[in-house]
């Protein structure tokens, strides 16, 4: 049995019609590269049980969006951020949600906006317009290129030593690309950074003495997931965790 993973959508307005979308992409990653089942989680706020949701589901993945987090869940500049560049109904669900999923010990795999969001949910800040601050590079995509091209490799990130990532992928350092505004400003207390950008960026963390498997990059390991040995790795290390969640549930209900 295939573990069932969740995956975050957007709030979006389709054709005149509020929708609820997903890239296919993070689809694609979770059904191959991790070999789960993916399933949507509608970005509902409020109307979402997510305590049940979370009793059916044995993974979390919090996926990118080109919409950022709204500052007012880290004390950033409101007046700023362009409305077409915010989505609360999906904070008002992956806010609570990624801090209920860390709690219960369910896998997460937070991706760009993900990662964003698990280090606001616990309690960090993020800076809204990184190529503004001068010490850092423009980590923004390249809009001169297709679309396509812009998910290519365009900086490399430094492994924490003998961190998550760096023991998982035995390498200290590995190309990514970058198609964000928003970053990490002030980690929030539970997360432990596992890599950086040469601007000192924060790339990717995980929760310190977390139940289970929760970890963020604020790169796209989605894209053409299984042609790239890192991230094939990243989302099998993943799977296993949530397959290991399933054997947990189908225990606890009896059903093996
Ligand atoms: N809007 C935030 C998050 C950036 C992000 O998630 N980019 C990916 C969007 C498209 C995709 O899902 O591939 C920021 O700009 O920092």
């Amino acid at each position: 049995m295939r573990p069932i993973v969740g995956i975050t959508a957007c709030s979006e307005i389709v054709n005149g019609v509020d929708s609820q979308c997903v890239g296919d992409k993070y689809i694609r990653s979770i059904a191959v590269a991790a070999d789960c089942v993916p399933v949507l989680v509608p970005s509902l706020g409020e109307a979402l049980d997510i305590p049940s949701l979370l009793e059916r589901l044995d993974g979390i993945l919090a996926t990118g969006s080109d919409s950022g987090v709204h500052p007012r869940h880290y004390g950033g500049n409101a007046a700023r951020q362009t409305p077409d560049g915010l989505d609360p109904a999906r904070d008002a669900t992956t806010l609570p949600l990624l801090r209920a999923a860390v709690e219960k010990g369910v896998p997460v795999l937070a991706i760009c906006r993900g990662h964003q969001e698990l280090n606001v949910a616990l309690g960090g800040t993020l800076h809204q317009f990184v190529h503004e601050l001068g010490d850092k590079r423009d980590h923004r995509e390249d809009t001169a290129l297709p679309k396509k091209e812009r998910y290519e490799p365009v900086h490399t990130v430094h492994l924490a030593p003998e961190g998550f990532l760096a023991t998982l992928l035995e390498r200290e350092d590995m190309e990514v690309n970058s198609l964000h505004w928003q970053g990490i400003d002030r980690l929030a207390s539970l997360l432990v950074a596992d890599a950086w950008a040469d601007d000192g960026l924060i790339e990717a963390t995980h929760v310190a003495d977390a139940p289970g498997f929760a970890v963020s990059v604020q790169w796209h390991p989605e894209w053409r997931a299984e042609e790239n040995p890192h991230s094939v790795a990243l989302f099998e290390a993943f799977a296993k965790a949530c397959q290991q969640r399933a054997a947990e549930r189908r225990h606890c209900s009896g059903s093996e």
